[in-house]
C-alpha cells in the first residue's frame, strides 16, 4: 500500500499573500487541489492523507474532499518536518501501514504523474527516492557573502519533492532526530542521516517550489502552457 501526504501547513510567510500560498487560485483552481489531483491521478497512489494549519483545516478539507483518494486532514506542526512526523504517527496508529509514503509539498503543483511513480518504483528497490534537479549554474559555498569554493558541479543535485521512502524505516529515521526536527529542510536528509540509501530520480525545471511572490508569475505561465 502506498500513501502520499501532502504537507499544507505552512502559513506562506515569504509569498506574502493574505492567506497561505497554497490556497492561491490560478485560474480556477487552488494550488492544493492542483497537487492532490496529480496523486489522484497517480495509479500507483493508493490514498491520501493532507496536513492543514489548525486554522484552516476547513478550507483544506473544502479543497480536497471531492478526490477519491483523500483520507483525512491531519493538522501539522510548526516546521515542515514536523507536520510531515503528524503524519507519520497518525499512519502508524493504523492496523493496515503503508509500505511506502511519498511525501510532496502542497506548493509543487507542476509535478509530473511520470516522475511520482518513477519514484515510487525507486523507493521500493533501494529504500528511498528523491526528485531532484542536476545543477546547471556553477554553484558556490559561500559564509558572509564571500565564496569559500566553487562546488562540483557535477555532484550537485537540488531536491525537489515527492521523496518516496519505506515507511517503517522512515518512522524509525523520524524518531531518532525528533527532538531536533526543524533543523533539517527535508525527508530526505532526515532518512539519509539515519544511514539509509537514498537515490536520486531526475526531475524536470518545473516542478517549482512557489515559495515567493515572485513565483507565481512563473505560475501563471506554466499553468497557461498546461492547464
Ligand atoms: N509548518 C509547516 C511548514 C510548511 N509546510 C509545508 O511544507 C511545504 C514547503 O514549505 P514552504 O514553502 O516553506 O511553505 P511555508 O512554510 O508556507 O512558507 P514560509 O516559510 O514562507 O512561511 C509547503 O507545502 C508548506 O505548506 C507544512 O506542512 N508545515
Ligand atoms: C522539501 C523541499 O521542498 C526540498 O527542496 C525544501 O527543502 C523545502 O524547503 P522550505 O524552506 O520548507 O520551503
Amino acid at each position: 500500500m502506498v500513501y502520499a501526504i501532502i504537507v499544507a501547513a505552512g502559513e506562506g510567510k515569504r509569498a506574502g499573500f493574505e492567506i497561505p500560498k497554497q490556497f492561491v487560485k490560478l485560474k480556477n483552481k487552488t494550488i492544493l487541489s492542483m497537487s492532490a489531483e496529480k496523486f489522484q491521478n497517480s495509479k500507483l497512489i493508493d490514498k491520501f492523507l493532507v496536513v492543514s494549519h489548525r486554522n484552516y483545516v476547513d478550507l483544506t478539507e473544502k479543497e480536497v474532499k471531492i478526490f477519491s483518494k483523500f483520507e483525512n486532514v491531519v493538522i501539522g506542526g510548526s516546521s515542515r518536518q514536523e507536520s510531515v512526523y503528524n503524519a507519520l504517527l497518525y499512519l502508524n496508529k493504523k492496523d493496515n501501514k503503508p509500505d511506502l509514503v511519498c511525501i510532496h509539498d502542497a506548493v509543487r503543483p507542476f509535478v509530473d504523474i511520470k516522475k511520482i511513480d518513477e519514484s515510487i518504483y525507486k523507493a521500493k528497490e533501494i529504500g528511498g527516492a528523491v526528485l531532484a534537479e542536476m545543477a546547471e549554474n556553477t554553484v558556490s559555498q559561500v559564509n558572509n557573502g564571500r565564496i569559500l569554493k566553487t562546488l562540483e558541479r557535477s555532484q550537485i543535485y537540488l531536491h525537489h519533492t515527492p521523496q518516496t521512502f519505506d515507511f517503517a524505516k522512515l518512522l524509525k529515521a523520524y524518531q531518532n532526530v525528533e527532538k531536533i526536527l526543524s533543523s533539517f529542510t527535508d525527508d530526505a536528509s532526515i532518512f539519509i542521516h539515519a544511514g539509509y540509501e537514498t537515490s536520486i530520480v531526475e526531475d524536470h525545471k518545473n516542478n517549482i517550489k512557489l515559495t515567493k511572490k515572485e513565483d507565481f508569475e512563473l505560475a501563471r505561465c506554466f499553468f497557461e502552457l498546461n492547464p
